[in-house]
């Protein structure tokens, strides 16, 4: 059995802690069950040995097989991991996902993505990155008495996503602790604002408004300022036509979304001013959630 997940980029903006989208790279697990446990790892974290031994994706697996079947059984995992750890596309949000769709596989179980969705909220209490990560496209959450609602967008081919993606792991929970305890009304009716835009410009596709809409106060500034060259990112981005340059989920990533024609510039432009940064350049993703049975 295989199960795989897209990266995805959160808060687009001002959007904190309900907005995110899809972008096409995948961590996929394949698992069967074995007489012994194991663990192989190839791409991202194949040189880690602590994700061998305390592998989050494991302890979520086991815990919903365990529930679901009142048994134990070993399996043979190997994970096949393209998304970048603490970097901003959502890394924890795909293991969390992929692990609760392949326990209740594993158990035999169908479930829906809306199920699948619901579960991962235990384990990651804001729906941004679970959302799209399950559900593909661009979407809007939030969540009410423990459940997300969300509305979705598929997202079309002449769109492309360019990450810039610095050397430096930023751990969202200590990501959040730089982030301002309160803020004026100001400042929310701003974030507001500009969320509503941003979302209806989605929706209807008016791409030239994202630049204006995707604007924030709540997060973006405070985060940028432990790695300084993320403003210079977000600058180069602009001036070469990007349609908005946003900082990915909590960094280190800047997420820029582009038009197909205008890519490949871009992308050039990053690398050539940002020599150390990885740049990707990405087709966005509109499945989510892949289960191979
Ligand atoms: N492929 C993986 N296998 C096992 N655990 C992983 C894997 N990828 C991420 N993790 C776990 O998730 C943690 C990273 O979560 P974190 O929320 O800091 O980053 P992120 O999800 O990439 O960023 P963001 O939420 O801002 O998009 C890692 O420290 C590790 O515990
Ligand atoms: N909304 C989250 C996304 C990262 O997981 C944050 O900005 O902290």
């Amino acid at each position: 059995m295989t199960v795989s997940v897209p990266a995805t980029s959160a808060n687009l903006g001002p959007g904190f802690d309900s907005l995110g989208l899809a972008v096409d790279l995948r961590n996929v697990v394949e698992f069967h069950p074995s007489k012994f446990f194991s663990v192989s790892i190839k791409g991202e974290g194949e040189n880690n040995p602590r994700l061998k031994g305390n592998n989050l994706f494991v302890s979520i697996f086991n815990d919903h097989y365990a529930r679901l079947t009142k048994k134990t059984q070993n399996f043979k995992f190997t994970f096949h991991n393209q998304i970048p750890m603490s970097r901003g596309l959502g890394s924890s949000s795909a293991v969390i996902v992929s692990a609760i769709a392949s326990a209740h596989e594993a158990a035999g179980i169908r479930v829906s993505k809306r199920r699948i969705l619901n579960h991962a909220l235990v384990y990651e209490s804001h729906p941004d990155n679970i959302t799209p990560a399950v559900m593909g496209g661009f979407n809007a959450a939030t969540i009410e008495k423990n459940k997300v609602f969300s509305q979705r967008k598929h997202l079309p081919d002449y769109l492309k996503a360019v990450v810039v993606i610095p050397n430096k792991q930023m751990n969202t929970s200590k990501s959040r602790t730089v982030l301002p305890k309160s803020y004026s009304k100001e400042n929310a009716i701003y974030n507001l604002s500009h969320t509503a835009l941003t979302v209806a410009a989605f929706f209807n596709e008016d791409w030239e408004m994202l630049k204006l809409a995707a604007q924030d106060r709540f997060h973006q500034k405070a985060r940028m300022k432990t790695l300084p060259e993320l403003f210079a990112v977000q600058k180069v981005a602009y001036e070469s036509g990007a349609l908005m340059s946003t900082l990915s989920g909590s960094g280190s990533t800047f997420f820029s979304l582009v038009y197909d024609d205008d890519a490949s510039m871009i992308a050039n432009k990053f690398t050539q001013k940002f020599p150390d940064f990885i740049v990707k350049t990405l087709d966005f993703d509109n499945n989510g959630l892949i289960i191979e049975r």
